[in-house]
């Protein structure tokens, strides 16, 4: 929904001046494109704003070294609702509602894998990508995987505990020796780790199982070539969850949270927990809901085994047979710079020459560069036919001969990139191409990637034109 101070931008945009763009190249025409929102007056609140910047929001708290990517003179970074024209969002763990992402946002970067935090199908209906930082973190979550296994043999939390409490009533000298009986354990070398998800995570973790004398199991329907090739050459892969766990000391669980059908809520339930060996370690440091807390419950109050994870449960999180840290696994220097320098390097990619690599619901798209005296324009539509008839007729119909193009489709949408040369012509309006095809039967939004950062933008809100 339009709020009403925009729709009126909306509609009376058309009316307002716009700003002429020159190409480098001496024969150039003068482009005539959309400036954002007019005079910038209608802009949201022009006090939150600089034209001719590129605004970044973020959500959490987003490292320093990836927010130092963007360069000042071209970008603004600020914080939640501070950002009120924000052209993309930056985040981490936050839940992002529909209303903080704002008519103006392109993109979405989550720095960091899982995007359940995002609501990644409705931002798909808007024509938002979304995009993550693969394998980022994973060398962060790993190690903390490594030492949930190191707790789930070794009772370092009880003997911590204990330790507490005797130096409390001055017995620890007195007592520590004999005491030491209670907390015994075992060794991780000749035990069997059961990975389930051979992602980024997964497939480190696997490695480094194998190489601490481990034997190790797996089981990805989805397994790409790329962590194929990072797993031990002893894995035995396995075709279900049930047969991977059915001989496992540890299981470690590396998938994405999916909601809805055919999704992972739930995914470690009771059927699958009924075939874990007695004393098995489940690890989850994926997401809370992969695993039904009711029948994790019942299995470490009647079995010997463990639960260890960093995703909080009511219903686990003072069970004696659980370590339950707080959401830690990627929140080392290491992973939060590499998440951040990602996630904003994918931002500015996208935003100013309309690439798309790691989007979690658009089509990998990338084109050549820019030739000269060419303008480059990004069109997301829906994925039906017929709509790159229309946008290539639109441009004929200006006079604007297409250079190079490309069109990927993913699901519902299709992404656009076409350049069009602009030789031989004295002045391009393109406020008038851009708006016949932006309001194309199908179209969700264009992009004049070209001229000042933050301008050129268009959007198709149910009829209405939102540029
Ligand atoms: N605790 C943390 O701080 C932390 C940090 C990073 C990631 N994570 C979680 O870990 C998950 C995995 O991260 P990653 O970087 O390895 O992601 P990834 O995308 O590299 O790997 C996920 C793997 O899971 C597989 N998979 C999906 N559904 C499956 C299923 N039902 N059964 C078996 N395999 C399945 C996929 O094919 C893929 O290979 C993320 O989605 C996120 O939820 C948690
Ligand atoms: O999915 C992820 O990348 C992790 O859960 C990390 O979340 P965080 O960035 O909030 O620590």
């Amino acid at each position: 929904m339009i709020p009403t101070a925009l729709r009126t931008a909306a509609r009376t945009s058309g009316r307002q001046s716009a700003a002429a763009f020159h190409t480098t190249a001496s024969l150039a025409a003068d482009v005539s494109v959309e400036h954002g929102r007019g005079e910038w007056k209608t802009y949201g609140d022009i006090t939150t704003y600089k034209p001719g910047h590129f605004q970044i929001k973020t959500y959490n708290k987003i490292s320093p070294h990836g927010l130092a990517r963007f360069p000042k003179e071209n970008y603004e970074v600020k914080e939640g609702e501070n950002a009120a024209n924000a052209h993309a969002i930056l985040l981490r763990s936050h839940k992002l509602q529909e209303d903080e992402v704002n008519l103006t946002v392109r993109a979405i970067a989550r720095c960091g894998a899982g995007t359940n935090n995002v609501p990644v199908a409705r931002m798909t209906e808007l024509g938002i990508p979304v995009f993550n930082t693969p394998g980022a973190n994973a060398n962060a979550v790993k190690e903390l995987v490594l030492a949930g296994m190191l707790l789930g043999s070794r009772r370092i939390v009880d003997g911590i505990n204990h330790m507490y409490s005797l130096g409390e009533q001055g017995l620890a000298r007195e007592r520590v020796e004999k005491d030491k009986a209670m907390f015994g354990g075992r060794e991780l070398k000749g035990k069997t780790l059961a990975v389930i998800g051979l992602g980024h995570i997964g497939a480190a973790t696997a490695r480094d199982a194998e190489a601490l004398g481990m034997t190790v199991t797996g089981y990805d329907p989805g397994l790409s070539i790329e962590n194929a090739l990072k797993l031990p050459r002893s894995i035995a892969l396995k075709d279900s969850i049930n047969s991977c766990v059915g001989d496992a000391d540890y299981i470690s669980l590396n998938i994405p949270y999916i909601k809805g059908e055919g999704g992972t809520h739930g995914i470690i339930g009771n059927d699958v927990i009924s075939g874990f060996k007695n004393g098995a370690v489940l690890l989850n440091f994926a997401r809370g809901e992969l695993v039904d807390s009711e029948a994790m419950k019942t299995h470490l109050d009647n079995n010997d085994g463990k639960y260890i994870s960093d995703f909080p449960d009511d219903l686990l999180w003072n069970n004696a047979n659980s370590v339950i840290l707080p959401h830690l696994g990627a929140s080392t220097a290491e992973a939060e710079d590499a998440a951040a320098s990602m996630a904003a390097d994918t931002i500015r990619e996208f935003l100013e020459s309309g690439t798309i690599r790691n989007s979690v619901n658009f089509p990998a798209t990338s084109l050549p560069n820019r030739p000269e005296n060419s303008i480059r324009l990004a069109v997301v539509t829906l994925n039906k036919p017929g709509m790159l008839a229309h946008i290539s007729e639109a441009f004929a119909n200006n006079d604007l001969n297409i250079l190079q193009q490309i069109n990927q489709s993913r699901g519902d949408v299709a992404y656009n990139v076409v350049d069009v040369d602009t030789s031989g012509h004295n002045v391009v309006d393109f406020k008038t191409v851009q708006e016949k095809i932006t309001m194309l039967d199908g179209v969700l939004s264009s992009r004049v990637i070209y001229g000042v950062p933050g301008t050129g933008y268009a959007k198709n809100v149910g009829g209405d034109y939102f540029v």
